[in-house]
C-alpha cells in the first residue's frame, strides 16, 4: 500500500482485523521494520489519541516519529494555485510538501474542514495536495471528510466485541455545542459497509450525511425505532450537511442515556463532552468501549504503518 487516505483503500476488512488482531497480540514482533525510518506527523488541529497513537504505532515498528504543530508554528501554506501570495501565506504546499519529505519516509498530515464551503472541504485540498506534491506516502490523521484510522479502530473494536455473527450497530447522531465535521461519520459509515453487520444510522431530520456516503444504509430520524434490539451504539456529533456546517434546531433528546441503550456497547472515538453528548451513567459503565477504542488506535496505525513500509 503506498497511501491511507480513505476507508476506501482497504481491500479487504476481514484480513485487515486478522492482522490488526496479530499485530494487538504481539506489538513488538516487527521492531526492526521500521529502523532508521522517520514518520512526520503534521497537525492542522488538535489531537490527544491520535497524535500519542500514532507515535506509539511508530515507535512499536522501529520508526523515529517528528511531530509538527503546523498551525501557529510553521509558515503559513499556500495551496491555491497560481496566487500572487502577497497575504499571510508565506510558503507553497509545492515547496512544504516537497521539503518534509526530504526529512520524513512517511508523511502523515491531520487536516479538519472549513465547514463553511462545502466544495473546497469535498475536494479534500489539504490532504490531496500532500498526495500530489509530496514524494513519500501519506497517511491521513483525519481530514475533510473522513477518518480512515479512527474507521479501521472501529471494525476492530466491534469485531473483538462481537457475541454474535452478524450484530445490529447504529450510528447515531448526538446533540453537541458546536458545529463538528463529518469525517468521523463518513468512515465509521464506510467501514460498518464493509463488515458484516446490521448498520443503521439514527439523526434528526436535517442531518443526513452525504448520499454519496450512506448509499443504501437505512437512516432512521426515530433514534429508540433504531435502537431497537441494537449491539453496539456508536454515538456522535456532527453538523448538516445539507444546510452545510449549520446548527438545526432539534426538538427530541438525542442525548445518549442508560435508558435508551440498554445492554447495547456503548462506543465513541473521543473526545466526548460528559452529559451532552452522553450521560455519565453511559461512559462509567462496563458497557463503554470508549477506552478500548483508544488503545485500538496503535494497533490500527501500527498495521497501516506496517502495510505501507513493507510497500517501501
Ligand atoms: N478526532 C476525533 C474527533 C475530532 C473532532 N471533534 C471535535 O472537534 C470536538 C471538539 C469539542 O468538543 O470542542 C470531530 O468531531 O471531528
Ligand atoms: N479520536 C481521535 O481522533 O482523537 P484525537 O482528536 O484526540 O486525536
Amino acid at each position: 500500500m503506498k497511501n491511507y487516505t480513505s476507508i476506501k483503500d482497504i481491500e479487504n476488512i476481514h484480513n485487515w482485523i486478522t492482522e490488526a488482531k496479530k499485530v494487538k497480540a504481539n506489538p513488538l514482533a516487527n521492531k526492526n521494520l521500521g529502523k532508521n525510518k522517520t514518520l512526520g506527523l503534521l497537525f492542522f488541529n488538535s489531537s490527544l489519541r491520535t497524535r500519542l497513537s500514532t507515535q506509539k504505532a511508530a515507535l512499536n515498528l522501529g520508526m523515529e516519529p517528528i511531530v509538527m504543530n503546523v498551525s501557529g508554528d510553521a509558515w503559513g501554506i499556500e495551496f491555491e494555485d497560481g496566487t500572487e501570495m502577497n497575504g499571510n501565506t508565506a510558503e507553497h504546499i509545492k515547496e512544504a510538501a516537497a521539503v518534509v519529505s526530504q526529512y520524513c519516509d512517511v508523511i502523515a498530515v491531520r487536516a479538519f474542514p472549513t465547514l463553511t464551503d462545502k466544495e473546497k472541504d469535498e475536494s479534500e485540498q489539504v490532504l490531496n495536495s500532500f498526495v500530489k506534491y509530496a514524494s513519500v506516502p501519506i497517511v491521513s490523521m483525519e481530514s475533510a471528510t473522513g477518518h480512515p484510522l479512527q474507521g479501521l479502530t472501529d471494525a476492530l473494536t466491534i469485531a473483538e466485541n462481537s457475541l454474535k455473527k452478524k450484530p445490529k450497530v447504529v450510528l447515531s447522531w448526538a446533540p453537541h455545542i458546536k458545529a463538528l465535521p463529518h469525517a468521523v461519520a463518513n468512515s465509521f459509515t464506510q467501514a460498518m459497509q464493509k463488515m458484516d453487520v446490521e448498520f443503521v444510522i439514527a439523526n434528526p431530520e436535517g442531518y443526513d450525511l452525504s448520499k454519496e456516503i450512506t448509499k443504501d444504509t437505512p437512516i432512521y430520524h426515530n433514534q429508540a425505532q433504531a435502537f431497537k434490539d441494537a449491539d453496539f451504539i456508536y454515538a456522535k456529533n456532527w453538523s448538516s450537511y445539507e444546510s452545510y456546517g449549520q446548527l438545526l434546531d432539534v426538538n427530541d433528546n438525542w442525548t445518549i442515556t442508560k435508558d435508551k441503550i440498554g445492554d447495547a456497547k456503548f462506543m465513541h472515538c473521543l473526545p466526548v463532552r460528559r452529559n451532552v453528548v452522553v450521560e455519565d451513567a453511559v461512559l462509567d459503565s462496563k458497557n463503554s468501549l470508549v477506552i478500548e477504542q483508544a488503545n485500538n488506535r496503535t494497533y490500527a496505525a501500527q498495521l497501516v504503518l506496517k502495510k505501507i513500509l513493507e510497500n517501501l
